[in-house]
């Protein structure tokens, strides 16, 4: 593998991944504040429950430094193949295919010493050259924190939501109220929280201890309004199941129950409209033909219909008059799955990401087909930037 890439192989890569991703119906990262807290063994469940339930899953680790995914499927040692100029996953079942660093390492135990622009391309060409095929969802397992490779997911991959592990410690807590402010700069909508570690049941006598707390999970999901997907019990069967490398087999009948209901809740709050496989419509707020940086003033909104990738349809609609949270709802119910923009204020991006809509900020001014084909192509870069130009409270963004 190599990372060095110029800035051709750079587009052509941007392209691979583009055409990856079309086919994918649902991105899923899986994050954590802390590390340590099960991310990966919520990664590894979901991927398997979901495969189990008859959807084509592809589980991608791009914890680099902590690669856990193989060992907790009972792959490690085993080497990856290539074939042609394409890395074949591993075939875990006939539903779930599994890329790890693991697989192209000599030795499983090899400490990786890798600088951010490193991994970045690493993440990269897990996407571009891995022959993953269509999948109904991509679970991504990342590292703990707010790093390199997070942030290389969401901006890499538009469409993608972000489920959040915690343990009910507070200490635990305070670092998810970190990952949601970080998910809500990079644009990364989350999908819900998860409380793992939560209680122990006794094996003897079936009641629940709260051993490391329990219930702070969807108390700050509730604070920070978003879905609360469930909790998993402290279970040694995840302790054995894991070391084994034997996925879920060890799991006690409770900790299934409680994963299928995570599975099913997380199930519903997925918009029904399908991103990427089959069609999007993208939202472009403009002036005089072109994006309007002034998202709540712009003259008119471009509403560009994407099947296939390819445009289908393309409608120009005027918004209602401007006032709080009026336009991004407006732009919500027009069934718009992305929309890009050159700024926007918070409190709209939130209207708009717990709607289902993924949202870009820092696109140039340009006509709305020139902005969908470059945002196919992975070429637009969400800047993450909240400014939504009203200057109502004696801010000034001197962008303009
Ligand atoms: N519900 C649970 N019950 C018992 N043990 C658990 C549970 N969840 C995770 N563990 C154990 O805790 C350890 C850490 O889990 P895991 O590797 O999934 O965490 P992580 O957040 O991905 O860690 P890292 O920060 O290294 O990426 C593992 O030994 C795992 O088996």
């Amino acid at each position: 593998m190599s990372c060095n890439t110029t800035d051709h192989e750079f587009e052509d890569q941007s392209q691979k991944i583009s055409q990856f991703l079309q086919n994918v119906g649902h991105k899923i990262v899986v994050m954590s504040g802390k590390g340590g807290v099960g991310k990966s063994t919520v990664a590894t469940n979901l991927a398997v429950f979901l495969s189990n339930q008859g959807y084509q899953v592809g589980l991608l680790d791009v914890d680099v430094h902590g690669p856990s995914i193989a060992g907790l499927l009972g792959l490690t040692g085993l080497k990856l193949n290539v074939i042609g100029d394409r890395l074949q996953p591993y075939q875990y079942t006939d539903n779930l295919k599994v890329m790890s660093i693991q697989g192209l390492l000599d030795q499983p135990d090899e400490p990786l010493i890798w600088r951010g622009p490193v991994k970045i391309g690493i993440i990269r060409q897990f996407l571009a050259d891995v022959n993953w095929g269509p999948l109904d969802f991509l679970i991504i397992d990342s590292p703990p924190g707010t790093g390199d490779e997070p942030l290389t997911v969401a901006q890499t991959i538009p469409g993608c939501q972000a489920v959040i592990v915690t343990t009910p410690q507070e200490i635990a807590l305070a670092d998810v109220r970190k990952s949601i402010q970080f998910c809500q700069k990079v644009n990364l909508p989350v999908l819900g929280l998860i409380e793992n570690m939560s209680g122990f049941v006794c094996p003897d006598c079936g009641s629940l201890h709260a051993i490391f707390k329990s219930g702070g999970g969807e108390k700050t999901a509730s604070e920070w309004h978003i879905p609360f997907l469930g909790r998993l019990p402290i279970d040694p069967g995840v302790v054995t199941a894991g070391d084994a490398g034997q996925a879920i087999s060890s799991l006690t009948n409770h900790t299934k129950e409680e994963m299928q209901h995570i599975v099913d809740t997380m199930l519903q709050q997925l918009p029904t409209k399908q991103k990427g496989a089959d069609s999007m419509k993208i939202a472009i707020p403009l002036a005089g033909g072109k994006l309007c940086s002034h998202f709540g003033h712009c003259e008119q909104f471009a509403f560009i219909t994407v099947t296939d990738g390819k445009i289908t349809e393309h409608k120009t609609l005027t918004p209602p008059p401007h006032a709080p949270g009026v336009i991004p709802k407006w732009v919500a119910d027009q069934g718009c799955t992305d929309i890009l923009v050159g700024g926007m204020g918070e409190a709209a991006q939130a209207i708009l990401q717990q709607r289902g809509v993924t949202v870009l900020c820092g696109a140039p001014s340009d006509t709305p087909e020139n902005l969908v084909t470059l945002y196919l192509r992975g070429e637009l870069v969400n800047t993450g930037n909240s400014c939504d130009h009203d200057h109502e409270h004696g801010h000034n963004c001197g962008s303009h």
